[in-house]
């Protein structure tokens, strides 16, 4: 199904309050951008990204934890793998296009509505990068490095302290999860299929992501 926008099924907020939405397909979407648009022009965007091999890893992961019979990521990276033609328009691959995605988006919104989250830096500074997303919104910085700890056993950063909880809380078991492991060749021809692209985000978005 695709993606649905209309102020009638957002909840209702006060002044001076915030209304957030998260669907990852949004950005993919061709249809999105033009239904936002048509919702709100003063809506601001904000875009999670990260290296998009690790992204198409990840979104396998994904797939396979639900459907474990599936060819090998090497075999679904390749149209035909003697050839070394990637298949681009496998999803876990086409989503990493960033730059074309946010060509469309562009094409309604203009750059200072759009807020990048750098992936990576999100799990190695959380309070950094969701401090710029605080800016961002406009909102004074009250998440700060003091609301993080570092869980070894999850690999990843955990809050203290959520908000209504005396506990610690980590993201779930659906989140960070073991990636299969991946023939470096493979990576290698992956590495080469995304630079142009890569390279043509990061002069759209205004922003060295720093993916090799
Ligand atoms: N703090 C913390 N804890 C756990 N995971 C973290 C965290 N910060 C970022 N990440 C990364 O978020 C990835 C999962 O997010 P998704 O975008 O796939 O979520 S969603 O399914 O779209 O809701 C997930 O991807 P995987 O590692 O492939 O599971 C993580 O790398």
């Amino acid at each position: 199904m695709s993606p649905i926008c209309r102020w009638s099924v957002m909840p209702k907020a006060l002044d001076g309050q915030i209304v957030m939405e998260k669907t990852p397909r949004y950005f993919v979407t061709p249809e999105t951008p033009a239904r936002i648009h048509a919702m709100s022009r003063d809506i601001k965007l904000i875009v999670v990204v990260r290296d998009p091999i690790t992204r198409a890893i990840s979104d396998y992961t994904q797939i396979i934890s639900k459907t474990p019979d599936i060819p090998s990521f090497e075999n679904l990276t390749f149209k035909n793998r003697s050839t070394g033609q990637i298949d681009s328009l496998w999803s876990p691959l086409y989503i990493g296009l960033y730059a074309k995605h946010l060509e469309r988006w562009l094409a309604y919104f203009p750059l200072t509505k759009i807020h990048f989250v750098h992936g990576e830096r999100l799990i190695s500074d959380p309070a950094g990068e969701l401090g710029r997303v605080q800016d961002f919104l406009g909102l004074q910085r009250i998440i700060r490095d003091k609301h993080f700890y570092f869980n070894k056993t999850k690999g990843f950063p955990c809050l203290k302290k959520p908000e209504g909880s005396s506990k610690p809380h980590c993201l779930g078991q659906t989140k960070g999860r073991t990636h299969p492991k991946i023939d470096p060749e493979v990576i290698l021809k992956l590495r080469e299929f995304y630079q142009p692209h890569n390279l043509k985000f990061y002069q759209m978005a205004g922003m060295d992501f720093g993916w090799q």
